[in-house]
């Protein structure tokens, strides 16, 4: 498959967030082009997340535009971003252990469900259509990442371990075909083994799904290493470098802010 790389899908110009007196994000500015897979990297508190909830209208930025496929989503409810076609993760499993895997992802899908409860008690056939298409496209989705775990769609996420958890909240972010997801440090609380299969998954799903763009926040710097197409570093909440891994990773700036070298 050839990935467009040409143009931008996002654009994030002077984009500021402040709490109080904390300036959690400062005129932060960066773009990802289409099918990429961005590393957004920096040290605890240095604004990553932020940028996220900016992005996604969690927090209404202070200051600054957010640009998506070229309409302006600046400030728009998280509901509209998501809508425009932006999904993402969160730090924190947000699962339902309870429920099962399939109803934790059809949980990512009530926007492309039409039909509100008086259709689906009085048109049972449309509805079951509708739950059909529904589990083909959960099971195709969960496929991606693990055959045994697409037979077991009924079973509750709480017995699940971390990696498959991940693989679920992935899947419900993707079920809703984003075209820019973004991952908030998917390797929390996993092992390195089970970082690095999901850094596996996380190509194949670029790999499958044609002109997704990623963008993954990690603060460990080796672990996106063989990911990412471009990287961004923030350090307090301003842009201290950006380009490809190894330029970053060689930065003197990085290096001080990031690894702690002198
Ligand atoms: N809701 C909030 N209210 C007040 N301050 C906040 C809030 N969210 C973030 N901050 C502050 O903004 C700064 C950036 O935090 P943020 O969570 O974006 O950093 P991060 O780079 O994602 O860190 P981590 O790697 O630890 O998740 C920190 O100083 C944080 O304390």
């Amino acid at each position: 498959m050839t990935r467009p790389t040409t143009d931008a899908v996002l654009e994030i110009d002077a984009l500021s967030k402040t709490f109080g007196g904390v300036t959690a994000l400062d005129a932060f500015t960066m773009s990802v082009r289409r099918g990429d897979i961005v590393g957004l990297l920096g040290p605890n508190g240095s604004g990553k997340t932020t940028s996220f909830n900016a992005v996604t209208g969690i927090f209404p930025p202070s200051g600054g535009t957010v640009r998506f496929d070229g309409a302006d989503i600046t400030g728009l409810s998280p509901q509209k971003v998501y809508a425009a076609g932006i999904a993402r993760t969160f730090q924190r499993s947000r699962l339902c252990l309870p429920l099962s895997i399939f109803d934790n992802i059809m949980i990512g899908n009530h926007g492309r469900l039409t039909k509100g409860l008086w259709f689906n008690l009085m048109r049972r056939r449309a509805f079951r259509r509708e739950f059909e298409q529904g589990y083909e496209d959960a099971r195709a989705l969960v496929r991606t990442f693990s055959t045994a775990l697409a037979d077991r769609l009924f079973e509750p996420v709480g017995a699940l371990p971390m990696i498959e958890r991940r693989r679920i909240e992935i899947c419900r972010a993707l079920i809703s075909r984003p075209r820019l997801l973004l991952l908030d440090e998917p390797s929390a609380g996993m092992t390195h083994d089970e970082t690095t299969q999901l850094m596996d998954d996380i190509l194949d799903v670029r790999g499958r799904i044609e002109g997704l763009s990623i963008i993954i926040i990690e603060h460990e710097m080796g672990v996106i290493e063989r990911i990412t197409d471009q990287c961004v570093v923030l350090n307090y909440g301003r842009k201290i470098c950006e380009g490809p891994y190894a330029h970053i990773a060689a930065d003197p700036e990085v290096q001080r802010a990031y690894l702690g070298a002198e």
